[in-house]
């Protein structure tokens, strides 16, 4: 991560969503600064995925506004892999883009890839890999990417349940390390010091 963790945050103010012609959530307002993380929870459709894209900056806040300090990795259910690239070089063209000159960066990622097992698969042809293995793929281009602000968007979904504890693990070390993760999930999700936000609770 670059930057000093108290300088990174995410503030959400009065924020309202609306997607098509219905508001989903109003008057939702949060702030997290470096170490500290949240889990989004409702149920399907109630609009976590939508929170995250607008403090992504990927959708426009119908009412309210968010402001972050600090570069966001974003892990949806999209991986942004190229399908038909070996895992490897699809990994490594984001690596060249995110981090070119990382110190210490192939051995850094050699062990992230050890970690999340995907150190055999590094010439499978990314569409070829299973649902879980993909997402483990998106946790180590997420890893790459060095962002301090992790937007996890159902993170635990396809994994089993060793890669589960790891993707806890991860999420943990990383707001150790002075970073901030919102985690959107209806999924139980267990790191130290997780705080909780019912979207229900904003429904509109
Ligand atoms: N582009 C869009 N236009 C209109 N409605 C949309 C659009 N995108 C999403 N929606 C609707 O907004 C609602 C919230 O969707 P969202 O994906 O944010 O929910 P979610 O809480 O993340 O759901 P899930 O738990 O199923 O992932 C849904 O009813 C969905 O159909």
């Amino acid at each position: 991560m670059q930057g000093a963790s108290g300088t990174y945050s995410v503030t959400a103010t009065d924020l309202a969503c609306r997607r098509g012609d219905r508001v989903l959530f109003a008057g939702l307002s949060f702030t997290l600064h470096g170490t500290e993380a949240l889990q989004v929870a409702g149920t399907n459709g109630i609009g976590k995925s939508s929170l995250l894209r607008i403090v992504a900056g990927l959708a426009p806040a119908f009412e309210g506004g968010c402001t972050v300090q600090g570069t966001i990795g974003l892990l949806d259910e999209k991986p942004a892999l190229d399908p038909a690239l070996p895992l490897g070089r699809a990994l490594a063209f984001w690596q060249a883009l995110d981090c070119p000159a990382l110190e210490g960066g192939a051995a850094d990622t050699a062990a992230q890839l050890e970690r999340l097992g995907l150190s055999g698969l590094l010439d499978v042809p990314v569409r070829y890999l299973s649902t879980g293995q993909k997402k483990r793929a998106a946790f180590a281009r997420l890893l790459s990417q060095k962002a301090a602000i992790w937007l996890l968007d159902e993170p635990l979904n396809g994994l089993d349940g060793q890669a589960v504890e790891l993707a806890e693990t991860l999420t943990a070390e990383h707001c150790a390390a002075g970073g901030i993760a919102l985690v959107a999930s209806h999924q139980a999700f267990r790191m130290p010091n997780l705080r909780t936000l019912e979207l229900s609770r904003y429904a509109a």
